[in-house]
């Protein structure tokens, strides 16, 4: 469980899934359910496009930019990884602060894209993500890890709806690519079956409407704060049907 330093517990949840799963979404109905019960919350989004020049490279690479970079999977993961790695103390400060760091994002997104776009599950790759990131770079490994799960046509659809409305928003050239995207879902249904890294919660995100994202959010928090203020106790891995 996080750093309980100043009396915040310092819970570190990852939200993952595909691009337009319904992170961001499932990220704000968590913030104000956590709101809600009077616990401190800080969100965090990875990449941090704005903040950190590991994550801006890659972001112009994804778009095409720095030549062959945006090809090569392991200097995208790289420059991903170095984006975590600089957050390390940015990621210390808020769980000292705050009683639950809520991550748009994490390690676990290195390995399922970096696996997806090799044609693996959960293998050598996903192994040197970790080597990499948690033993290398000293990245912290999360406490919880929640799968955000939508037929990847939906997520699909979502992303082009997104665009349309939004022209800053079109696809990048991950978003673009729907044998991508399939194969990823399937990684992370299988880095969640096999609780890679830290415990994974896996919910569905087809409905529309606020009742089945409070529902969702409610329940991850019941378990991590719940388990955060009984010790000795560890989150558990679970399925929410919404
Ligand atoms: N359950 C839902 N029903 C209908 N629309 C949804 C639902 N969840 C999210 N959306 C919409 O789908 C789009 C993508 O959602 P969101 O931005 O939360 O996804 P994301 O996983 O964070 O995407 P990305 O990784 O590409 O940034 C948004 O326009 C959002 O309003
Ligand atoms: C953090 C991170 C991201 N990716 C991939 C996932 C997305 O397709 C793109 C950009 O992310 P965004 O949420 O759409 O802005 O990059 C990745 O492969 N590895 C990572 O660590």
């Amino acid at each position: 469980m996080g750093e309980a330093a100043g009396g915040a517990v310092g819970v570190l949840v990852a939200v993952e899934g595909l691009d337009g799963a319904g992170k961001a979404t499932l990220v704000a109905a968590l913030r104000d359910a956590a709101t809600r019960r009077a616990a401190t919350v800080a969100t965090i989004a990875f990449p941090r496009y704005d903040d950190d020049v590991h994550a801006a490279l890659a972001g112009e690479a994804l778009r095409g930019a720095h030549g062959d970079t945006g090809t090569s999977v392991h200097a995208m993961a790289l420059l991903f990884a170095l984006d975590r790695r600089a957050a390390r103390e940015e990621l210390a400060t808020r769980r000292r602060e705050c009683d639950v760091v809520l991550v748009d994002r994490y390690v676990a997104s290195n390995a399922a894209y970096g696996s997806a776009r090799l044609h693996q599950s959960v293998g050598p790759f996903a192994a040197w993500v970790h080597a990499t990131e948690i033993e290398r770079f000293g990245v912290p490994a999360p406490d919880a890890q929640v799968l955000v799960r939508v037929p990847p046509e939906l997520a699909a659809q979502r992303v082009r709806d997104r665009a349309a409305a939004d022209p800053d928003r079109d696809p990048d050239s991950f978003e673009a690519d729907a044998d991508l995207q399939g194969r990823c879902a399937e990684v992370y249904d299988a880095l969640a079956r096999e609780q890679w890294l830290a415990p994974w919660w896996v919910t569905e995100n087809r409905q529309s409407g606020e009742e089945a994202l409070t529902r969702t959010a409610d329940t991850v928090l019941d378990a991590v704060l719940g388990d955060a203020f009984a010790p000795g106790s560890s989150v558990r891995s679970d399925t929410i049907e919404t």
